[in-house]
């Protein structure tokens, strides 16, 4: 098993603050925003997330590949976090359908890692300065040539990053019996929504992150779908003119994650970055409509303001985090479009949210 960890690395923090560590397998260095994910399980799903795209990760389980990886587990075709910063690999992966150890899984696709890093004092450290662009690298490539590069790497604040992971061409998705038609804004879509659609009937057409309103009008929908995605909210005028078009014409609209930033602001609503974002799968959630609670999947690091969203007339929360109280859904009072800013998919995660594709099946029964 090729599993080489012999030379140095740091973990190099836009603040100056050093981390050190072994360089696994081919890491030279890698740019990225440091973010931190709690999930002790689903380390190969949350890899191949599009909305880390950007994304240097910090595993927080200490022990790290344990049941390997396997093909049918990716939430794209590839490996979308720029780099990886964990503690200890298990080199003995224990599953019966596991195709690839973790160390394999991370030399073919070539994702930059750095492991032996003490990352409980390195997940301290953000959780009390924030979130920052961070480098992992080498250390024979030299601490001043690893700063260079990340005082040239752009900062996430104000960051479109659809355009990087979005697909390029418009598709379409066929089921045998299909109920809907569905369009879809992919702004960096996971598998198991378009699989949990398609469970539902739904026939899909996806659309690049830039298809102009002109040309998603001439397509006959039951219900539009707004994905999840990485960077900021802020620059998707694009997104917003397409919501806006939903809204106005009473089309069922469903948004997830960056989805739901995108119709918050398609409405006026502010969003803002978080001082750190919310990522693991052990997020709870209220349901302020049931007032049932959820434990949901998450992934963000910017939310829709709670305020702005309470002050605006057409608008419900649907649903708050019940750790910091930030929003965590949305409803319109009059129109048929809700959305949620984490993930009913799971994929990883828990399945208490799924009803959340049922309540979009329904909205479009009834329209
Ligand atoms: N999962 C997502 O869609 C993330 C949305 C957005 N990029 C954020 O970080 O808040």
């Amino acid at each position: 098993m090729k599993y080489n960890q012999t030379e140095n690395a740091v973990v190099l923090l836009q603040d100056g603050t050093i981390f050190h560590g072994k360089a696994v397998g081919d890491l030279n260095y890698a740019l990225g925003e440091i973010c931190f994910n709690t999930g002790m399980t689903g380390y190969q799903e949350v890899f191949t997330d599009p909305s880390y795209f950007g994304q240097i990760m910090v595993t927080t389980n200490a022990h790290i590949g344990n049941y390997g990886t396997n093909n049918q587990d990716m939430e794209s075709s590839k490996v979308q976090i720029s780099g990886l910063v964990c503690k200890n690999f298990s080199l003995n992966p224990s599953r019966a359908d596991s195709d690839l150890s973790l160390s394999e899984f991370i030399s073919q696709n070539k994702l930059h890692t750095i492991s032996d890093v003490d990352t409980r004092a390195l997940v301290r450290h953000i959780r009390k300065h924030g979130a920052m662009n961070a480098v992992i690298g080498k250390l024979s490539l030299g601490i001043d040539f690893l700063k260079e590069k990340l005082s040239a790497h752009p900062s996430m604040n104000g960051l479109e990053l659809a355009s990087q992971v979005s697909t390029k061409e418009i598709y379409e998705v066929a089921v045998d019996d299909p109920q809907y038609h569905v369009g879809i804004l992919d702004l960096g879509i996971k598998q198991n929504i378009i699989r949990e659609l398609k469970k539902r009937n739904c026939r899909l057409t996806v659309f690049p992150f830039d298809t102009k309103l002109e040309t998603i009008k001439d397509y006959k929908f039951d219900g539009f779908f707004v994905s999840n995605g990485p960077g900021d909210p802020s620059p998707l005028k694009n997104a917003n003119e397409i919501a806006q078009y939903f809204l106005e014409i009473d089309m069922p609209y469903f948004g997830i994650c960056l989805g739901h930033q995108v119709l918050a602001q398609s409405l006026g609503i502010k969003t803002f970055k978080m001082h750190n974002g919310h990522r693991g799968i052990n997020h709870p959630v209220q349901n302020l409509l049931t007032g049932k609670d959820e434990v949901t999947s998450q992934n963000h690091g910017f939310a829709v303001d709670r305020e702005s969203a309470e002050n605006h007339p057409d608008i419900e929360l649907s649903h708050v985090h019940l750790n910091d109280h930030t929003l965590a859904g949305i409803r319109h009072k009059t129109k048929p479009a809700f959305s949620v800013q984490y993930h009913p998919e799971a994929s990883p995660g828990p399945n208490d949210a799924m009803y959340l594709f049922d309540d979009f099946i329904k909205l479009m029964q009834n329209a």
